[in-house]
């Protein structure tokens, strides 16, 4: 039987979002949020037409003068009367241009001699910033995009106080093995240090959601159960690690007793091909592997889109970008492979140069690179210098 594409996998993984729920939430705590409803500017920006310079606001047609100076136009502080032909007034960056004047010119370009100005140089541009031209009142920002530090401070200058955002869901984590202990705690004869649940709490919070990490679970039933029943109320549980084909690889045994509506379980991908998505009750369930760099890989290509859909984001799938091989490459095999790279600037574009050793059990090498390169499953044999896709690693 063929396995799972991941572009189908990701369509069934994202179809398991429910609407996202809806939130109003000062700007102050807005920044990263989804916006789920258009916000309308309430101001026209500028106001009025403003000077981009300090200077002197004259008419074109009087240049160069001398003109005699008749007041001064300050940030918050307008001229008191309009400007008569053949004079100049003071100005400041951001005051109103006084009516009757349609240049401004910097004072480094002009000569001030008592109460007259003479201009040295012909200004190339009138320095003026029109009304309306940032924005208008009305205009909109498109519900579906997450905010940006650039975003609120457009909301804040459209005198919007307040926006709709969609509700961070609650995402539980549970990791899983007999082997595992807690950072901190010294492993005994076979254990290891749990880190998959840190590193995909890590992941679920950069993607705007909360995430809620559950007592480790043991290999057994009773314990897998329990950590079901702990992360009830949550919108989305996460388990990692016995997800293969293991006799301790309990999870989707457990969840299937529990009632999972399963979506899929293995998908033609490398690293993660024992992938795994369903419903269960009102929580959806994604089963990620348990080999630390498949967990994180498939956590950027599933989880975070999931959590980022949740929120109401219109875009939540990391962009595929093009560059260039670094290194020969043999051919691929049946599975999409998603491999740890470097990125670096060549002649032609970025350079993605993926690691030799590509253990999926390497933390070291998943922490130190740049991107994942993008391999298509039989993709053949390529040279160095060869067109190739790749997914950036945000730090
Ligand atoms: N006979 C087969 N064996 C395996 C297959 C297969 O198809 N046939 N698939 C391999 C693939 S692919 C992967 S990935 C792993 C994933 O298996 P599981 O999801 O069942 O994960 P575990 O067996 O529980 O653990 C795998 C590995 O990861 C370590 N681990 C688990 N949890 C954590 C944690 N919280 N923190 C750090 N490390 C963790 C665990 O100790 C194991 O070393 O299966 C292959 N085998
Ligand atoms: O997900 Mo597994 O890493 O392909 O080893």
């Amino acid at each position: 039987m063929s396995l799972l594409t991941v572009e189908d996998a990701l369509a069934l993984v994202l179809g398991l979002a429910p609407a996202p729920q809806a939130e109003d939430v000062d700007l102050s705590d807005a920044g990263g949020r989804v916006l789920l409803s258009d916000a309308v500017a309430r101001i026209t920006q500028p106001p009025f037409d403003s000077a981009a310079m300090d200077g002197y606001a004259l008419r074109a047609a009087d240049l160069p003068g001398p003109l005699p100076v008749v007041g001064e136009a300050a940030a918050g502080r307008a001229l008191a009367a309009p400007l008569a032909p053949g004079t100049a007034a003071r100005i400041f960056t951001g005051a109103p241009v006084p009516a009757g004047a349609d240049i401004v010119v910097m004072q480094e370009h002009a000569r001030r001699e008592g109460d007259r100005v003479t201009i040295a140089s012909a200004p190339g541009h009138d320095n003026i910033r029109r009304r309306g031209s940032d924005f208008a009142e009305g205009d909109r920002l498109a519900a579906g995009r997450r905010l940006s530090a650039a975003d609120i401070g457009l909301l804040a200058a459209m005198n919007v106080p307040r926006v709709t955002v969609g509700r961070a869901p609650v995402v539980a984590v549970l990791a899983g093995g007999d082997e595992l202990v807690r950072p901190g705690e010294a492993p005994g004869p076979g254990q290891i240090v749990s880190s998959n649940d840190l590193a995909i709490a890590a992941l679920v919070a950069a993607a705007g959601g909360v995430p809620r990490i559950l007592p480790l679970a043991r290999d057994s039933e009773a314990s897998l159960r329990a950590g079901f029943a702990a992360a009830e109320g949550s919108d989305l549980l996460v388990t990692i690690g016995g997800a293969s084909v293991g006799d301790h690889d309990l999870i989707g045994r457990v969840a299937a007793d529990l009632g999972m509506a399963r979506a899929f379980h293995r998908i033609a991908m490398r690293p993660g091909k024992p992938l795994m998505a369903g419903r269960l009750g009102d929580m959806a369930l994604l089963g990620l592997p348990g080999n630390p760099v498949s967990a994180i890989v498939t956590a950027i290509l599933f989880l975070q889109p999931l959590v980022r859909r949740m929120q109401g984001d219109a875009t939540p799938v990391p962009p595929l970008r093009h560059g260039r091989l670094g290194r020969a490459l043999g051919p691929e095999g049946d599975r999409q492979h998603y491999q740890r790279a470097t990125l670096s600037d060549g002649p032609d574009g970025v350079i993605v140069t993926p690691f030799p050793d590509q253990d999926s059990a390497r933390l070291s090498l998943m922490a130190e690179a740049q991107a994942l390169l993008v391999r298509a499953p039989g993709d053949p044999a390529r040279e160095a210098g060869a067109p190739v896709a790749y997914i950036p690693l945000p730090r």
